[in-house]
Order: C-alpha cells, then sequence, then structure tokens
C-alpha cells in the first residue's frame, strides 16, 4: 500500500504550523521526517495515521494492505506505550484482541514477533522489568503483530542512551532486511536518518514546508557508523536544518 500526502496545510487556531506539504510514502521503504522542535513533524505523522484531519489537504491510501494486515496504520511511540499491568505477551496480544483470530493464530504471531525482536525469553516479563530499549522492542514487536502496511513511529529511539539506541537500530535494520515494511520515522537525529532511511524529507521551521527531499540508496545493511557516504548527508542534512534549528530554539525560548 503506498500513501500520498497531498497539500496539507494545518493551523491550530491561529498558529500555522503545516504549510502544503505533499510527497509520497512508497511501499517497502523507510521515510524520515527531519526538522527543527515545534515544525510539526508529529502532527504530519498524526495526519498521516488519520488521528487527526489536517485544516485542508488529503492523504491517500492507495492498492491493497500486505496480506495478513490486521490494521493499515501502527504507531510507536516515543514512551513506549505499554500497559504496565501486562506481561510482554499480554501486551502483545492486546493488539489482536478485536481480531477474529482463534487462539492459536494469535499465539502463533506472538512467537513469531517474540522471535523476530529477540524477547522470547522475556514473553512472561513485566514492563518494570525490562530495561528502556527491551521496552521499546516490546512496542515494536506489538506494532508488527498486526502486520501492518504502514508504521508510524515518533521519535522511537530518542527515549534511550546512545548505545541502546545503536543497538535497536541494528534491530530494526535486521527486521526490516528480513521482511521489508513501509515505515514513517519522526526524528531529530540525523545520524538515525541516515541509518534508516530510504528517503529523508526536511522540514523548514515552523510552519513546516518541505525544504527537501533526499534520497539515499544504499542498502540498509551496508550502513555504519562513519560510513564517509553517509556522513557526508548528514552534513548536508546539518546545513540545510541549522539555521532553522537555531531560529527555532530561540523562538522557542522567548515563547
Ligand atoms: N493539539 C495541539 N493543539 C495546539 N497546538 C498544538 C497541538 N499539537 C501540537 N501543537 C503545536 O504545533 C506545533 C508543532 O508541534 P509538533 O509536536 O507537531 O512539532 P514537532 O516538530 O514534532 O516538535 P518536536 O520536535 O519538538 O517534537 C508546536 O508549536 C506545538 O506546540
Amino acid at each position: 500500500m503506498d500513501l500520498t500526502v497531498s497539500s496539507v496545510s494545518h493551523r491550530y487556531g491561529t498558529v500555522e504550523v503545516l504549510r502544503d506539504i505533499s510527497l509520497d510514502i512508497p511501499g517497502g521503504r523507510i521515510l524520515c521526517i527531519v526538522g527543527p522542535s515545534g515544525c510539526g513533524k508529529s502532527t504530519l505523522l498524526r495526519m498521516i495515521g488519520g488521528l487527526e484531519m489536517p485544516s485542508s489537504g488529503t492523504v491517500l491510501h492507495r492498492g491493497a494492505p500486505p496480506e495478513g494486515c490486521l490494521n493499515p496504520l501502527t504507531f510507536v511511540f516515543q514512551d513506549f506505550a505499554l500497559l504496565p499491568w501486562r506481561s510482554v505477551e499480554g501486551n502483545i496480544s492486546l493488539a489482536l484482541e478485536d481480531h477474529p483470530l482463534s487462539r492459536a493464530q494469535k499465539a502463533e504471531l506472538i512467537s513469531d514477533v517474540l522471535t523476530r525482536t529477540k524477547l522470547s525469553e522475556f514473553r512472561a516479563a513485566w514492563p518494570r522489568q525490562l530495561s528502556g530499549g527491551m521496552k521499546q522492542r516490546v512496542a515494536i514487536a506489538r506494532a508488527l503483530a498486526v502486520n501492518p502496511a504502514v508504521m508510524l513511529m515518533d521519535e522511537p529511539l530518542s527515549a534511550l542512551d546512545a548505545q541502546t539506541r545503536e543497538l535497536l537500530m541494528d534491530d530494526l535494520v535486521t527486521l526490516w532486511t528480513r521482511a521489508p515494511f513501509t515505515a514513517v520515522y519522526v526524528t531529530h537525529n540525523l545520524a538515525e536518518a541516515v541509518r534508516l532511511g530510504h528517503r529523508i524529507v526536511v522540514l523548514s521551521r515552523r510552519p513546516g514546508m518541505i525544504r527537501e527531499i533526499v534520497e539515499i540508496d544504499m542498502p540498509l545493511e551496508a550502513r555504519c557508523d562513519g560510513d564517509p557516504v553517509l556522513e557526508a548527508h548528514k552534513a548536508r542534512l546539518w546545513k540545510l536544518m541549522r539555521d532553522q534549528a537555531a531560529a527555532a530554539d530561540m523562538e522557542l525560548q522567548h515563547g
């Protein structure tokens, strides 16, 4: 399934947040959205996911969702959004509850995503027993369990320390390489964007407008920290963002 964002603009009251955003989200690719604080990245993601309606413009879904898709669009949030009173398995099964699946089918889906996210040994653990990185793995497993057409990821690694972030980036690359999924991935971390993004959309400061769309051809599994091609992309992205980020920062500080 492909998504097309067409001339999306949005205001909250008198505040113009997004202006005339048009972009294609191709199936089986990871599209990253970067931009300075407050430029409307999360707002755009919520609109792509249908959680909010734009003031004008449309988000079109074209083509059928993948086979076995239970929810076309699922979110992965920065704060994991796990239910503390449910085990790892219980949190994942929550995503399957409203679907007409037999007990055996549910068990198979859960076992599959637990294996893919390296959580099999932790299926009975409680969220409070898990590190931040493990909690985010559970959230990713829960999102994958419904075999979504598009995974909408809002700063999924931002709450984690640098080493855990690296490990989870490796995990996401492995997951994608084994079974490519479509994702829209919001981040302000450019290292994540160049490591995970096939396409990177750079937004200006608020009102967020598209400044540039950067394509990175290198296969995800060939990308590694410090690679000169990726470093060059990162430097270019930072050049595009630096003045905007500084201006946005001043704006927030002065209200
Ligand atoms: N529900 C809302 N009502 C009013 N204003 C909102 C609402 N949601 C977001 N905003 C405002 O819209 C602007 C864009 O917010 P958004 O969270 O989309 O930006 P962002 O680029 O994701 O920011 P950050 O990088 O800091 O997370 C901000 O000024 C924010 O205060």
